[in-house]
């Protein structure tokens, strides 16, 4: 059995660990798919490149706000779809070439699994790239080991148990083969009403395609603060065919497509179905229980401050441990984890305060820290203040209607515990916020320590910060 000083399962986040500091370690780096994980090859990245060509749309098919006549003449499906993949292959192939030339790193295409704490059986260890010793031998051993190994999207079983889906008269779509489909749909249905489906209603609508949402609660985006829910669930409304307070209770085939048969009765027809209801960590399969590595009730691997796990020299990190799946924390803990393997005698805590998100939807949304019912629920006693788009020049210029910026502030110390941002270039503005929380710099020295630029829409983070009374 082949030793190794580090094993790294998933090359997602997993893969910016090693870097020449690890030139005197013998690193194994076993992934069983795509090199790059979720977020280059199915995620964040080729999302927000879908949104671009959505944005641009939108820009045409509003252009009357600005008093211009414009219309959207056609839309090359096919030539987005290779524009955006053609960039994105291209990396991946990169990204496991570079990992392939470094003398110090095995590459593994397998599909991992524990044996026990530190022995790792390598499955379909086929693949003829691999060292001929190490698909013969077919289990590794590590001292460390990192579980970087991601999640995938859940499909609910009382979908994948449908008689059409089982028999596989429909299809239903993820995230992971949505943006590869041959031909744009004419009529889509997206199930779900989070991040996932926000961004592809907006993706596929402004593409042309005719998009219903059916969400099984009151409101989309509902873990949001409920001034960001309201507010894009009203644009939603009048964007798209929004089915709230709705189940899908079957779907069966038609000659065109589906019929998605709704819990209040109604119907959508649609040659399309897109589920994006949640991700679930990838630990099943992992065999955890061949390990002293423990999870939580939600699947996830359990990890201390120093994304420790429950087995000595075993680390996790990312969508397989983390309580938040977004991509920018799953690399701020690979970082976590690359310092505390090189420097076992000072280990550094993974920082999960102010974690800011941002949903690319129309319109686009940002937020960090608490919502207004989370601070209620702690007891905080907070002074709120929100300022529209349309109260500050550049809102003006942009003729936006829905936007704001509300900024929740703790009356004691004048820190900023939480904001939330709707409307243009929202994740970008919120920035000055998420530094202003990191560094603990109280709202008022935020709004008049430094220069906005006017008329910016910055002044709008500006306005919403000046007017908190404490
Ligand atoms: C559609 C979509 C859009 C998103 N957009 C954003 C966004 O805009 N911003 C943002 O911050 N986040 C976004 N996310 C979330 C983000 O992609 C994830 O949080 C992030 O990629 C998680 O990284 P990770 O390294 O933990 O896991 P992954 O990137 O999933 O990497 C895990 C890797 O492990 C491999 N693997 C799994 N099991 C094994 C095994 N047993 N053996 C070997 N290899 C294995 C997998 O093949 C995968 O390559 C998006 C996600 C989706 C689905
Ligand atoms: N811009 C970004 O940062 C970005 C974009 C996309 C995804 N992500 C990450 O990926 C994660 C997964 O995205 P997502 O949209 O799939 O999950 P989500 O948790 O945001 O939303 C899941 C949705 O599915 C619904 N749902 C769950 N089970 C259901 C069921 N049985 N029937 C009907 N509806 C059901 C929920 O009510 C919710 O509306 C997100 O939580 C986010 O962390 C981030």
């Amino acid at each position: 059995m082949e030793q190794f000083d580090i094993a790294i399962i998933g090359a997602g986040s997993g893969n910016m660990i090693i870097n020449r500091k690890f030139a005197d370690k013998k690193v194994a780096i076993i992934e069983a798919d795509k090199f790059g994980g979720t977020c280059l090859n199915v995620g964040c990245i080729p999302t927000k490149m879908f949104v671009g060509s959505a944005d641009a749309a939108q820009h045409v098919l509003g252009a009357e706000r600005f008093n211009l006549s414009a219309q959207l003449n056609g839309v090359d499906w096919r030539g987005i779809v290779s524009r955006i993949f053609g960039r994105i292959d291209g990396n991946v192939a990169a990204a496991e070439q570079f990992r392939r030339d470094n003398d110090n790193v095995t590459v593994f295409k397998s599909h991992a699994h524990f044996v026990s704490d530190h022995v790792l059986e390598l499955i379909d260890a086929g693949d003829e790239a691999n060292s001929p010793a190490a698909v013969a031998e077919q289990r590794i051993s590590a001292d460390q080991i990192v579980i970087a190994a991601g999640g995938h999207a859940h499909i609910p079983d009382h979908l994948s148990q449908l008689p059409a889906v089982m028999d596989g008269s429909v299809v239903l779509h993820t995230s992971d083969d949505i943006m590869r489909i041959e031909q744009l749909p004419q009529r889509m249905v997206i199930i779900g009403s989070g991040f996932i489906s926000a961004e592809f209603a907006h993706v596929f609508s402004s593409l042309g395609v005719e998009v219903t949402v059916v969400a099984r609660a009151d409101a989309l985006l509902r873990r949001h603060d409920v001034a960001v829910s309201q507010q894009f669930t009203q644009c939603a409304v009048e964007q798209w065919d929004v089915r709230l307070n709705t189940t899908v209770i079957d779907i069966v085939a038609t000659s065109d497509g589906a019929r998605v048969v709704l819990s209040d009765g109604s119907a959508v027809e649609c040659d399309s179905i897109l589920v994006a209801a949640g991700r679930n960590p990838n630990t099943p399969g992992l065999g955890l229980h061949n390990t002293s590595i423990e999870i939580d009730e939600g699947g996830r691997v359990i990890v201390d401050e120093y994304q420790r796990t429950s087995a000595q020299g075993v680390w996790a990190l990312g969508d397989i441990s983390s309580h938040w799946q977004l991509k920018h924390v799953a690399n701020h803990e690979a970082r976590v984890v690359q310092h505390n393997l090189l420097n076992p005698q000072n280990l550094k805590a993974a920082r999960h305060d102010a974690i800011p998100s941002g949903v690319f939807t129309s319109p686009q949304i940002a937020t960090v820290g608490l919502t207004s019912a989370q601070a209620q629920e702690l007891g905080l006693d907070v002074v709120e203040s929100t300022v529209d788009y349309k109260e500050v020049a550049y809102g003006w210029a942009l003729a936006d209607p829905v936007g704001f910026c509300k900024v929740i502030v703790e009356r004691s110390s004048g820190l900023i515990v939480g904001a939330h941002i709707v409307g243009a270039q929202a994740t970008t503005l919120l920035q000055p916020i998420v530094q202003a929380m990191s560094f603990a710099v109280p709202a008022a020295d935020l709004a008049r320590g430094q220069y906005w630029i006017h008329p910016a829409l910055t002044e709008v983070v500006e306005n919403a910060l000046l007017r908190v009374r404490l």
